[in-house]
């Protein structure tokens, strides 16, 4: 078995996964989830993961996370900070305030006082939620609870965010406008991105490239640049015919497996 998350420089690639396997369980028992996945994520690039059900697209997260362990291969991150982590529940602690949310990385992060208000104020100004600070989680809508476990993740002040389904639970138009948001914070803090999405359309919306998974294991099976011009309409033709290439290769993968 070999390491995960290592951290040396590196100018060209912000996420590196080199023959990165997962086995679950173990003997007769054992599920493997992904094999053999190579993937180099760019500084400031937003990759999109799409892959039918089961793929091991969380998997992958996860390990790159640091939340479980690697069993074969090697997942390398460029510099120390941990990624930032953005799940389909946005898993603010109910009982704290929207303030005293966002606060909880700069708490951990032991920053003093006036600085930790200083940075809440920005962060929540950055999400559109200036107003709302003293509000709790229940007093919002989902988009605008989504809107502060962003927040409360760029507060990590990391340079890559791993995000699973982040919107896969709101409206379309709640998700139209986070997807505007996203872009612009990405574009303007110049973050990489490693996105999970059952929504070819959304991962065309979104991504500088769409990496398509194989059903279980999880192998690369196609990769395409998006070269449209942002910021992009998920309504446009152009996102329409990216999507509807991956859709078709997702489908004929999905067939290959008679799901
Ligand atoms: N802790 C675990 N123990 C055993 N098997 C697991 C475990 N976690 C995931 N698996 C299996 O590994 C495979 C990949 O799971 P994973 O959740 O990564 O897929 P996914 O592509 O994210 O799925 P979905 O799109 O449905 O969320 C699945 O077959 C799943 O059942």
């Amino acid at each position: 078995m070999t390491s995960t998350t290592t951290t040396p420089q590196s100018a060209t690639t912000a996420v590196a996964l080199s023959g990165v396997t997962k086995v679950y369980g173990r003997g007769a028992n054992a599920v493997l989830a992904l094999d053999g996945v190579s993937l180099d994520v760019a500084p400031g690039e937003f990759v999109c993961l799409v892959g039918a059900s089961g793929c091991g697209k969380s998997t992958l997260l996860n390990l790159v996370a640091g939340l479980d362990r690697v069993s074969g291969g090697q997942i390398t991150l460029a510099g120390d900070a941990n990624p930032g982590l953005m799940f389909q529940e946005p898993a603010l602690f109910p009982w704290l305030t929207v303030d005293a949310n966002v606060e909880v990385p700069l708490k951990l992060r032991r920053l003093p006082r006036a600085q930790r208000r200083e940075r809440v104020a920005e962060l929540l100004r950055t999400v559109h939620l200036a107003d709302f600070g003293r509000k709790r989680p229940h007093e919002l809508s989902g988009g605008m609870r989504q809107r502060v476990a962003l927040a409360r993740t760029l507060a990590l002040d990391t340079p890559v965010l791993l995000m699973d389904e982040p919107f896969g639970a709101l409206d379309a138009m709640t998700r139209d406008i986070l997807h505007d948001e996203l872009e612009r914070i990405w574009s303007e803090r110049k973050l990489s991105v490693l996105f999970v999405t059952h929504n070819v359309r959304e991962a065309a919306r979104l991504a500088d490239r769409i990496i398509l998974l194989s059903s279980r294991p999880g192998r690369i099976i196609y990769s395409t640049e998006v070269n449209i011009p942002r910021p992009r309409r998920i309504d446009s033709p152009e996102v329409a015919a990216i999507a509807a290439e991956v859709t078709e290769r997702l489908r004929t993968e999905v067939g290959r497996h008679g799901q």
